[in-house]
């Protein structure tokens, strides 16, 4: 019988109670990076907006206390993301405009042409696309010009248009406001971004940001990188500090998460034209778990976008570029594919993963690693986050706390 005065409790439930506090008290941090755009902070703004909707999980402070509903801001205010999404549509709008000129080819009319430049221009002077008063004139113009013959041509080439800038591609989010109805409530005067159009947003990082999480009782500390070229330059030193600022009082389990984008498998290095931002990719994780400082911990990779990965093959445009990652495939895999255009999904993640799973069998077989094919858009993202963390990292934690 249960007693209901003073400390006296059964020793079952005093166990019970000690493996809550443990479990109260263990602090799992990940260090997250990868090259930008991999979709890094996308899974964090899934991570808060569900902590925005279930109570069961919560954001938090250093300090772990909640925030409030009221206090949780996506990275930045309203106005820079309203500004932000329609920077990245008039972006790609300009990617579009500069392959209908390199096919050599001619917009219907007169006006789009003219419309055409004026939205490269305004690309190039970014700061005025905050400035301008937004009309229903410039909405259907933009209609206009996706309705246009040649620009309709240069679209269906989107999943191979290269455009020779550093850092400078089409947005993975763009599929989303591609049509009419989402760029008039994008254009519109009083555009308030949604939460669905933030998670699709690009927003490079700045430096290393660092979000606070209890879910389901489980402190988790994500340290999310920016990684892009400008960014990785500064990235040991961050991975250093991050690796010395552990709390040496609580029980911490510290995992390297590197994110992987599948997607970038047919997108070309913009120095070295025989590779790809996937090998770069695969480098740069190399580059990471080299690290002296954190040999002690876990690796967990996320094969980011396989939604993109997926539409990227489907399309016949992209055929030859699977001489990218051909390593794994059999010849007649290969043949399938190339003249077919058929193929298994699990043998493509595994001809793309193939790069990175060298890496950690030649170099990294004695450390921990996990992997998983992921959508950051995708809400199941959370759901694979938390079955990662309850099934592959808490057990494991739990077990070798309380043996
Ligand atoms: N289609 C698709 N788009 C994705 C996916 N993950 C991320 N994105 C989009 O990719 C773009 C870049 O994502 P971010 O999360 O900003 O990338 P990041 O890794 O944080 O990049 P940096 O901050 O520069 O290091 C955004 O437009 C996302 O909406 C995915 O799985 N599928
Ligand atoms: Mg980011």
């Amino acid at each position: 019988m249960r007693c209901c005065f003073g400390n006296n409790i059964s020793p079952e439930e005093q166990q019970n109670e000690n493996e809550e506090e443990l479990k109260k008290d263990v602090v799992i941090r990940f260090f997250m990076a990868g090259m930008g755009s991999a979709g890094k902070s996308t899974i964090i703004r899934h991570l808060i907006y569900l902590c925005k909707t279930n109570p069961r999980y919560k954001y938090c402070n250093e300090d772990w206390s909640e925030k409030q509903n009221d206090e949780i801001e996506f990275e930045c205010d309203t106005e820079i993301w309203k500004n932000k999404i329609r920077e990245n549509i008039i972006n790609a709008f300009d990617i579009f405009i500069k392959q209908v000129y390199e096919n050599s080819d001619k917009f219907q009319n007169r006006d789009l042409e003219i419309f055409a430049k004026s939205l490269q221009n305004l690309n190039k002077n970014k700061s005025e696309i905050s400035l301008i008063e937004m009309s229903d004139l410039f909405y259907s113009r933009l209609i206009c010009l996706l309705k246009d013959p040649a620009f309709k041509r240069a679209l269906a080439m989107k999943n191979r248009i290269q455009i020779h800038e550093p850092e400078r591609k089409l947005f993975d989010g763009l599929k989303y406001f591609l049509n009419e109805e989402k760029l008039k409530f994008v254009f519109s005067k009083n555009y308030i971004p949604s939460e669905a159009d933030k998670i699709r947003c690009r927003l490079p990082t700045t430096g290393v940001q660092r979000h606070y999480f209890i879910l389901k009782k489980t402190k988790i500390e994500i340290y999310d990188a920016g990684g892009q070229k400008s960014e990785r330059a500064e990235l040991l030193n961050n991975l250093n500090k991050w690796n010395t600022s552990r709390n040496c009082t609580s029980n911490n389990e510290s995992f390297i998460l590197f994110v992987a984008s599948l997607a970038d498998y047919n997108v070309r290095h913009p120095n070295y034209p025989n590779q790809t931002l996937l090998d770069e990719s695969a480098a740069f994780m190399d580059i990471l778990l080299n690290n002296d400082h954190i040999r002690h911990c876990g690796i967990l990779i996320f094969f980011n976008k396989k939604d993109r990965f997926f539409e990227k093959l489907s399309d016949q445009f992209c055929r030859n570029d699977i001489d990218f990652i051909k390593e794994s495939l059999s010849p007649i895999e290969l043949k399938e594919y190339k003249l077919y255009g058929r193929f298994r999904r699990k043998t493509m993640y595994k001809a793309a993963e193939y790069k990175f799973i060298k890496i950690l069998k030649q170099k990294y077989k004695d450390r921990s690693c996990y992997s998983k094919n992921t959508c950051a858009i995708d809400p199941t993202i959370m759901g694979t986050f938390i079955s990662v963390i309850k099934n592959e990292i808490f057990i494991k934690v739990v077990s070798e706390i309380v043996p």
